[in-house]
């Protein structure tokens, strides 16, 4: 049977199937010689042990698509950045900063701004068609009037997915309102998972449904941008992708270069001078931790 490795705790998956069934399975050796050890978002195959008791064995991970390090979580597809539009004020460096390292793990990326109750309706508007016209998907919602949950829940679908955002944004406050609606044997894992204490903080999973997870801990509240040479973030401002190619040189970072083809979509507003200046903020950035 077929399935996904939504928790793990000392030694036991706790193995998220069809029909919402969770199996406690353990890990066969052959992984242990293999040096593979299975992770949290895995998915796998297993054998069952004892049906009424939802006993497995893990005999078999499929392949990985990629794994994160902070959370440790296999397989994810997409992140959902998450941003205050007021309390804290979006601090549009560090969302592009956050971006940056997003596309550099290869995640879907989409956008959402919380606490809209904070503001009136057209104010702000300017920093939405931002990011709009970069062309991400871009939410808004209210977890304390309870406004689009509906539209994070359609993005859900179908995908695991991380958060990430900075500090009081409403990261908690979304996995909250979102974990109300899950009807899943919860009670039953939780009985299973109390048997040992544990203090170490793990990720997880809540399964949504057979296909859609969202992991369980706001997992990147800090960013780490790894190993990224200056000339290669233009990579990571897509935007500017559909102009570099009429820059006159291949190697063109669109700063002091001649005939630049990001400077002229900046002329003509096609790209966002905010993003634009952010782009060469986080390039001298990057030039001055080189020097060090
Ligand atoms: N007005 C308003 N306040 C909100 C909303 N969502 C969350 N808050 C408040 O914002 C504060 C921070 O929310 P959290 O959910 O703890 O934020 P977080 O992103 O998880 O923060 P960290 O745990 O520090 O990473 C809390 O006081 C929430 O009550 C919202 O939609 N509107
Ligand atoms: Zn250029």
């Amino acid at each position: 049977m077929k399935g996904k490795i939504i928790k793990g705790i000392a030694g036991f998956y706790y193995v998220h199937t069809s029909k919402d069934c969770v199996y406690e399975c353990k890990a066969k050796g052959i992984f242990r010689n293999k040096k593979i050890k299975p992770l949290v978002g895995d998915n796998v195959i297993i054998e069952i042990l004892e049906d009424n008791e939802k006993l497995g064995n893990i005999i078999e991970i499929l392949e990985r698509k990629n794994d994160l390090i902070r959370p440790l979580v296999a397989n994810v597809d997409q992140v959902l950045i998450v941003f205050s539009i007021k309390d804290p004020d979006p601090n549009l460096n560090l969302l592009d900063h956050f971006i940056v390292a997003m596309e550099q793990k290869g995640l879907d990326i989409t956008i959402c701004f919380n606490k809209m109750d904070l503001i009136n309706e057209k104010e702000k508007q300017d920093i939405i068609d931002i990011y709009q016209q970069v062309g991400y998907n871009v939410i808004t919602t209210s977890t304390l009037e309870e406004d689009g949950l509906e539209h994070i829940k359609k993005i859900l679908k179908d995908k695991t997915t991380v958060l990430a955002g900075p500090s009081g944004v409403g990261k908690s406050s979304i996995l909250n309102a979102l974990q109300d609606t899950v009807q899943m044997e919860i009670g039953e894992i939780s009985q299973k998972i109390k048997r040992g204490k544990h203090t170490t903080r793990h990720a997880e999973l809540i399964a949504f449904d057979e296909t859609s997870y969202l992991v369980d801990t706001p997992g990147f509240s800090s960013i780490h941008i790894n190993e990224l040479e200056p000339e290669d973030l233009k990579h990571y401002y897509i935007e500017f992708l559909d102009y570099q190619d009429q820059c006159k040189f291949n190697s063109c970072v669109h700063i002091n270069e001649p005939q630049c083809g990001v400077k002229k979509g900046l002329e003509n507003k096609a790209i966002s001078q905010r993003r634009y200046n952010s782009y060469l903020l986080l390039h001298q950035e990057l030039k001055d931790k080189r020097r060090w």
